[in-house]
């Protein structure tokens, strides 16, 4: 595993009395692909924007590479940065919005073209050069966005909500692209959502934010199977969080010591109401009466929502045709394998 490559140090950010900042520390490999995610208003923007040179620091060291460049002009950090708005010079073409940055950095005609060319390539928009960014789909302006942003070969990609503003079909399509360009060129990058799944699909690691600190960070497996706290859990998704109450009418009484448990939607399994003992393989499972109160189809996945010894559960289960459905009375048992019940930490401990 190479050193950090860039390195965050307790990063201070107050704006009046609110602090919007409160001593982040991260360090980012080179190449990596890093998310901020996190409710509105956690800090993302600020820390990306101090980052960029837009906010000034109250305290702390941001390295890239050896050089603290905290304190420096945002001309002179070799950070590029993409906006949720496209941000893009509406008078000027698709080639000269790329062209851009090279111009006012002095380079010379030969040099522009060349380099505009290999971006105009690599964000597939070499037939709207000449278009306007009012004449473009909002994928295109931000693919337009992006290319500016990559011409003056910055050291790190600074992303802050660049899909937001697309619609779903094309957020997911150009989360990819981006994923495969920055990929491609091993860029390291700081992308901010507070959109879970797009997290989870790009991301080399995922930082979860809640008021002004990163409260858990890991690889997307890592914190989907093992949110620390409740917040990382109702943040990663549908996960159950149960009380210590919850969890022993559910569990019984070895579930350990905590006050707030876990448990995955996929992790439970629906039997019959009429079914009797388990199968073999099926031993060490809990089982317990319950009721469906409603299904959701979201796709692949039949999203059940139960009541159990008082206790409302989010069950996922594969939508294969063989999927338990409802049979009217919406009796059902519940199959609860007790390894599956995840522990959570208090927040902040
Ligand atoms: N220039 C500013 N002056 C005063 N307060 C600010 C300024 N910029 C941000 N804030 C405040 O700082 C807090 C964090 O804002 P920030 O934009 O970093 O959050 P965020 O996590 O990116 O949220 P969102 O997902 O809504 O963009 C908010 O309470 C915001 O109102």
């Amino acid at each position: 595993m190479s050193a950090s490559y860039l390195e965050l140090k307790g990063i201070r950010k107050t704006f009046g009395d609110t602090t919007v900042l409160n001593d982040v520390d991260l360090s980012i490999r080179e190449g990596e692909l890093i998310t901020l995610l996190g409710p509105s208003g956690c800090g993302k923007s600020t820390l990306l924007r101090c980052i960029a040179g837009l906010t000034e620091l109250d305290e702390g060291r941001i390295l890239l590479g050896h050089t603290d460049i905290g304190r420096l002009p945002p001309r002179q950090r070799e950070v590029g940065m993409v906006f949720q708005s496209y941000a893009l010079f509406p008078n000027l073409t698709v080639y000269e919005n790329i062209e851009y940055g090279l111009k006012m950095r002095g380079e010379g005609k030969a040099a522009r073209k060349s380099r505009c060319e290999e971006l105009l390539a690599l964000v597939d928009l070499e037939e709207k050069r000449n278009s306007y960014p009012q004449q473009l789909s909002g994928g295109q302006q931000q693919r337009v966005a992006l290319a500016r942003s990559l011409a003056v070969q910055p050291k790190v990609l600074l992303l802050d909500e660049p899909l937001s503003a697309l619609d779903a079909k094309i957020r997911k399509s150009l989360r990819t692209e981006i994923r495969d360009i920055q990929r491609r060129l091993k860029m390291t990058t700081i992308f901010v959502t507070h959109d879970q799944e797009e997290a989870l699909t790009v991301s080399d690691r995922i930082c979860i934010m809640n008021h002004g600190n990163i409260v858990q960070d890991g690889t997307p497996e890592a914190l989907y199977t093992k949110p620390r706290t409740e917040f990382v859990a109702r943040f990663m998704g549908s996960y159950n969080v149960l009380s210590r109450g919850e969890a022993l009418r559910l569990f019984g009484d070895e579930i350990g010591f905590s006050d707030s448990y876990a448990l995955r939607p996929e992790s439970v399994r629906l039997l019959p109401a009429s079914q009797g003992a388990l199968a073999e393989g099926e031993r060490g499972y809990r089982t317990v009466e319950g009721k469906i109160e409603s299904i959701s189809v979201l796709g692949n996945i039949l999203r059940y929502f139960v009541i159990a010894a008082d206790v409302r559960l989010t069950i996922d289960l594969l939508n294969d045709g063989r999927s338990l459905r409802e049979d009217g009375s919406g009796g059902v048992r519940l199959a609860l394998d007790p390894s599956q019940l995840l522990v959570l930490e208090k927040e902040g401990a």
